[in-house]
């Protein structure tokens, strides 16, 4: 991060929402756009995104269906329970989700993208599926599915944004990167109030995201979502109907050779309502190596900052220490 920030940009995206040959460099509406990305990325790791082209009917849905799920009793809940043996897919309940290895006030379905047993040896075989989804609401699975597709697409053109922005080449992220995303959707509640029985929980800890981008569709009533400055402060991350909240997560840093740093953050609901958020995390391909690029290297001195990872082996190191497992 280069400088301070007290505020969290507001990026319209529309004109990048087309195939890249359409996109014309020297239209100054793109160039803006392209400046604001760079810089948002660059001085905060988060900017909200508008002009998405996603339906409000799918945004709100899908988090309206969401709610109506984390209402049910814990019984029913627990028919779809996440455990090592589900391949980390499925339902969480209160306090067993972990962050930096303290338990979050929150709950949550994780959903992963699919691929078929056996796909990726046996580090894949943590992963393996399907996908768990609750008998009620009925509708969940589908919306969701179409909601991934959806959100899949959105995270590819902000992700040539960004690669536009400096001049590289809009696929440098398609093929043995991150054209397969190995991408995470979770439906996540947060109690209000801290939740009750547990008044100093909070509902996600402090921490970076592990992927490339992500991008938070939250309910519009409740501000909980935290991002940490240079200075230490939290600023709040207030809802704009209509946006997702974007951010940066730690394979965009290596990739980049630390031009793009994740930016911390956290959760915590003070309010008396229910909250509702429904995270998209855009992630490399399952087995990409990722370690900085030649492109981005250029742009820093020639030198690789950081070794490079395998993104599976990243990612079972960390979602092993996720959960308590019953
Ligand atoms: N596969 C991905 N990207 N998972 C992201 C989850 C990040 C938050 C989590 N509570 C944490 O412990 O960091
Ligand atoms: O609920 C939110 O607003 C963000 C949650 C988050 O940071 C995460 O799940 O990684
Ligand atoms: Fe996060």
């Amino acid at each position: 991060m280069d400088s301070n920030f007290d505020s969290i940009p507001i990026i319209d995206v529309s004109p990048l929402l087309t195939n890249p040959e359409a996109i014309n460099m020297d239209d100054p509406i793109v160039y803006q756009v392209l400046e604001m990305l760079h810089t948002a990325c660059k001085n905060v790791g988060f900017f909200y995104v508008k002009g998405h082209g996603i339906s409000d009917t799918l945004v709100r849905g899908v988090r309206e269906v969401s709610r109506n799920f984390f209402n049910l009793p814990l019984e029913e809940k627990k028919k779809i329970k996440l455990s090592s043996t589900t391949g980390y897919r499925g339902y969480t309940k209160l306090l067993d989700n972990k962050t930096q290895g303290k338990p979050d006030m929150h709950e949550s379905i994780d959903a992963y993208k699919e691929f078929a047993p056996g796909a990726y040896g046996p580090i894949g075989e943590n992963f393996e599926g399907p996908n768990l989804w609750p008998e009620y609401p009925q509708e969940l699975k589908q919306m969701m599915e179409e909601y991934g597709v959806a959100l899949e697409k959105l995270s590819k053109m902000i992700t040539r944004g960004i690669v536009l922005a400096l001049g590289g080449s809009p696929d440098i992220f398609e093929g043995d990167r991150a054209g397969d995303s190995f991408w995470l959707m979770r439906c996540i509640g947060y109690p209000g109030s801290g939740g009750a029985a547990h008044p100093s929980a909070i509902g996600c800890e402090a921490h970076t995201d592990y992927g490339l981008l992500i991008l938070v569709n939250q309910d519009d009533n409740v501000t909980a979502l935290e991002v940490q400055n240079r200075s230490g402060e939290w600023i709040p991350a207030v809802p704009i109907p209509g946006t997702f909240v974007c951010n940066i997560g730690d394979m965009l840093k290596i990739w980049s050779n630390g031009i793009y740093e994740p930016t911390v953050h956290r959760v915590i609901n003070n309010s008396s309502e229910f909250r509702v958020s429904i995270p998209f995390f855009y992630e490399p391909n399952f087995n990409a190596v990722v370690e900085p690029l030649e492109f981005y290297k250029q742009k820093t001195g020639g030198v690789a900052k950081f070794n490079k990872v395998v993104y599976a082996e990243y990612l079972i190191n960390k979602v092993r220490n996720n959960f308590v497992h019953e």
